[in-house]
């Protein structure tokens, strides 16, 4: 699904009104009908709920709403902030209709006219959508900050009123902090931004069938990656396959005291459906890993508690490796920064030719080594948290920067970058984005990080093409984590859940 930018979202709007076509007030209307079906499931019509109108679109939204609420026999009470002379046509309209239904609406002017907010009440928060141009000041700002102090449960129409929807706020800029966001027909970039966290609460989008032939040709590099997509890229199994048919991967992982990372990265990898598996530990793990993950080949390495290059065949009889064996290889997990580990990169990375995933400490051996950037094989895919990614790049000062940080590391490396965290954002070697739309923060637990670089090698592994093997990877990850969630809560799962939930359907 495309995130499209505001101007974008004021000509969709247009289109819609052009081609439907459709009169602006009933678009309103129908956009106020889809947030009031929402609203209707979530909350019993016995609760008390306030409405804070702008007198923009997005107030008139609000006052489409009050009136529909009304028709479901909500007790509701409608407060218009009154922070210009001037109000738009379709507020006015609705005004006017909801005027006739209801003895009072209430007009805040100064702070006198903001009414007390109980915990057992609702708000709906109809300021400012995406029409915001400046930072909230005066009355406005002094609503917002009685409604974000109150304890009741807010939702806010579209966007908090006071974020933008697609540039940086300043961390000064009063921003209502809402409970639920409504947000019509697209995902919105500021939803997926993690300093908006706050700003944001959970969110959903509501279907108000704007244009969809002005989407599909809508220039935009941001996706949210949606089910359906995600379903759309997973391959269909042939039933003559055979082992060979899902490749063979090489995991490249552990160290003494992190033999865990390697077998949780080669159960994630067996889990997600590679054909066969060698993983190459330091010997300290050998026993483990052929105890625990029995269906995964191991290749010790010659040293006995660090990686230190892919084995050729020594006295005591190991067999020789050859990488130019392998369907995709995984760097990365538990390896530790051991100059001989940092060695065996340098050897290892410029004679690969298809795209590996590196991970981990194979990271920060890269940040501390940036030429070796040089070396990583074309569509690669290499996976940082946030704090891995800025010692690969550098410092940035808000969420917008690190995206084009993000978008210029991967098109200039030509690589993918799964840069991770909630809405993890994938960037492609074209310069796109894609957010994540699965996972939860149960998944900011050990070990969750070498699970996905399982995945990702087990998809490089079966033929996935880079991009598409990192969205849908990613995605999985995220399902599982969320699947976990929803059976015995985010708080206490483990890597080891997450592995167990992994689905391909
Ligand atoms: N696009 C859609 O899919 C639909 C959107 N709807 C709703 O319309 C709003 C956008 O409405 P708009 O009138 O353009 O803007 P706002 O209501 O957000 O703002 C009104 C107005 O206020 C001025 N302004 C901006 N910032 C400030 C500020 N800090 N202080 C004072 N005044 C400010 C500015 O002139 C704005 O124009 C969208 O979010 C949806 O809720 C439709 O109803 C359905 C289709
Ligand atoms: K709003």
């Amino acid at each position: 699904m495309k995130i499209l930018n505001v101007d974008q979202i004021r000509s969709l709007d247009q289109s819609t009104i052009q081609h439907e076509p459709i009169a602006p007030i009933n678009l309103m209307e129908r956009a106020a009908h889809t947030f009031v079906e929402w609203f209707v499931d979530h909350f019993p019509d016995t609760i008390h709920t306030k409405i804070f109108c702008g007198l923009g679109n997005n107030g008139g939204d609000g006052m489409a709403i009050a009136r529909l609420l009304l028709e479901h026999q909500y007790p509701i009470e409608v407060y218009v902030v009154r922070y210009a002379p001037r109000e738009s046509d379709d507020f006015m309209h609705n005004h006017r209709r909801l005027k006739l239904l209801l003895d009072s609406i209430h007009y805040i002017e100064s702070t006198a006219d903001i009414p007390a907010i109980r915990h057992n009440e609702v708000v709906i928060d109809a300021i400012f959508g995406s029409g915001l141009s400046r930072p909230t000041e005066g009355i406005v700002k002094d609503t917002i900050q009685a409604i974000n102090r109150a304890p009741a449960t807010v939702v806010s129409v579209d966007i908090a009123s006071g974020l933008y929807t697609d540039q940086p706020n300043e961390p000064t800029d009063v921003i209502i902090e809402p409970d639920y966001t409504l947000t019509f027909q697209l995902p919105k970039l500021a939803l997926v931004l993690p300093k908006n966290g706050p700003y944001v609460g959970n969110w959903h989008i509501l279907d108000i069938r704007l244009h969809k032939r002005f989407i599909d040709q809508a220039p935009t590099s941001y996706y949210f990656t949606q089910p359906s997509e995600a379903r759309l890229l997973l391959r269909k199994r042939n039933r003559f396959s055979n082992k060979g048919t899902f490749g063979h991967a090489l995991l490249l992982a552990g160290s003494y005291g992190k033999i865990g990372a390697a077998v949780l990265s080669a159960k994630a990898c067996l889990r997600a459906g590679v054909g066969l598996l060698t993983v190459q530990v330091p010997q300290c793990g050998y026993t483990i890993l052929q105890t625990v993950v029995p269906e995964a080949m191991c290749s010790p390495d010659r040293h006995q508690n660090i990686l230190t290059g892919i084995a050729p065949s020594d006295q005591a009889g190991h067999e020789s490796l050859d990488p130019s064996d392998f369907s995709a290889i995984g760097i990365g997990p538990g390896i530790g920064k051991a100059p001989e580990t940092l060695a065996m990169l340098k050897g290892l990375l410029p004679s690969l030719k298809k795209p590996i995933v590196v991970d981990a400490d194979a990271l920060n051996l890269l940040a501390e080594n940036r030429e070796l950037l040089n070396h990583i094989p074309p569509s690669s895919i290499l996976t940082p948290h946030p704090k891995e990614f800025e010692r690969l790049t550098k410092k940035w000062s808000n969420d917008y920067q690190k995206l084009d940080l993000l978008r210029e590391f991967a098109k200039k490396n030509k690589i993918v970058v799964v840069l991770k965290g909630a809405f993890s954002a994938i960037a492609t070697p074209d310069g796109d984005i894609h957010f994540n739309s699965t996972g939860n923060p149960g998944l900011s637990t050990g070990g969750t990080g070498d699970v996905l670089t399982g995945v990702l090698t087990a998809l490089l592994a079966q033929g996935y093409d880079p991009v598409e093997a990192a969205v849908l990877g990613v995605y999985a990850h995220g399902l599982a984590g969320d699947q976990v969630a929803s059976q015995r809560g985010s708080i206490g799962m483990t890597a080891s859940d997450v592995i167990d939930a992994l689905r391909w359907e």
